[in-house]
């Protein structure tokens, strides 16, 4: 997949089909609440299995109810690139099997 910088505007219109996700500090960023921290917990390995998968990762914080992620590409000198997207959709994708909001 392209590591090229994504542009201002390419990055809104794909945070338009992101609920929740917004662009925080240059990178891409959504917290998600979940019923319990056990919850949160097992999103974080799963999370962390797509990481490995598209090998690209986040910055991935487990709260006592809460899963936050932030996200750019490095090898794009810490640009927004198409890599985030993907992360971000199959985060977006995984999430509702937890219960997370
Ligand atoms: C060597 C390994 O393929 C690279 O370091 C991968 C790992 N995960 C990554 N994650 C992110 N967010 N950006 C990268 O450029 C990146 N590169």
């Amino acid at each position: 997949m392209a590591v090229e910088p994504l542009s201002q505007q390419e990055i809104e219109d794909r945070l338009a089909d992101l609920p929740g996700w917004s662009l925080e500090e240059g990178r891409l960023t959504r917290t998600y609440r979940l019923a319990s921290h056990f919850a949160a917990t097992a999103m974080v390995v799963h999370v962390a299995q797509v990481q490995e998968e598209l090998n690209h990762h986040s910055d991935l914080t487990l709260g006592y109810h809460t899963v936050s992620l932030a996200v750019h590409t490095h090898s794009a000198g810490g640009a927004v690139t198409a890599k985030d997207v993907e992360l971000a959709r199959r985060v977006e994708d995984l999430a509702p099997g937890h219960g997370a909001s």
